[in-house]
């Protein structure tokens, strides 16, 4: 269990890879994010393994589908004991209050929360994909979408988090990828902030990977990141 605000992306392709650095980090000062690549390979294992070790786990399987499929979803990560998990908001209000539903009707507390425009994303990519509208617009819109389904938060770029706080409030989560410390790579983010920027716009949470993940010490880079935010 953790009360730190940092969330590690253990985007590994093996089980093996990910524990390895799980190993390297401690439950008190972080949680961990298992995403697409190695819950695909690991399957449920890898749970089991992060949970053994007292990791609060963030299941980032950005779930798109219809209701029921989705609600299913959820519920399944949600009785794997997982901390966090979360869908797109894109897929609608129906997909979102089903899923929020079914948690609820079983009892099970893991956050639900929702992607509104990916990090990676810039304007010109959602008018290719048909949104016309500022790519803000979007997140605002999918913010409020998302809330009123009844939904404990959001993933969004750390650049709207100032403006989703004040249009949600402070209890709505704000979980923040694209979080880039001065030492480290942009890679293939496009929205980025600095940790200690993030927390000041209203981030509740920062995921973080590749700059801790691909750090030559891997600990150094979880030090310096909780330095800035000191
Ligand atoms: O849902 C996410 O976690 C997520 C949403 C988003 O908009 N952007 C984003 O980068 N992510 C995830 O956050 C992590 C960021 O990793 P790094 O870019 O290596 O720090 C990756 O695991 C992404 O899948």
């Amino acid at each position: 269990m953790s009360e730190s605000p940092l969330i590690i992306a253990l985007d590994y392709p093996s089980l093996d890879a990910a524990l390895c650095m799980a190993d390297q980090l401690d439950p008190a000062r972080c949680r961990l994010k298992v995403g697409k690549e190695l819950f695909t390979r690991s399957g449920p294992a890898v749970l089991e393994a992060l949970h053994g070790r007292g990791f609060d786990v963030f299941l980032d399987l950005k779930f798109h589908d219809i209701p029921n499929t989705v609600a299913g979803a959820v519920q399944a990560a949600a009785e794997q004991g997982v901390w966090m998990v979360n869908v797109h908001a894109a897929g609608g209000r129906r997909m979102m209050e089903a899923a929020a539903e079914r948690l609820a009707s079983n009892h099970l507390t893991t956050h639900l929360i929702a992607v509104t425009v990916l990090t990676s994303t810039e304007q010109s990519g959602l008018q290719e994909v048909g949104v016309t509208g500022a790519l803000d617009e979007q997140v605002e819109r999918l913010a409020r979408l998302t809330q009123q389904s009844g939904l404990d938060g959001v993933v969004c770029s750390a650049q709207e988090a100032a403006h989703l706080r004040k249009v949600c409030g402070e209890r709505f989560l704000k979980v923040t990828p694209g979080i880039r410390p001065s030492f480290a790579a942009v890679n293939d983010q496009q929205r980025i902030m600095t940790p200690s920027e993030a927390m000041r716009a209203g981030s509740t949470h920062l995921v973080i990977g590749r700059p801790v993940t691909q750090a030559t010490d891997p600990m150094q880079a979880l030090a310096a990141i909780e330095a800035d935010l000191a």
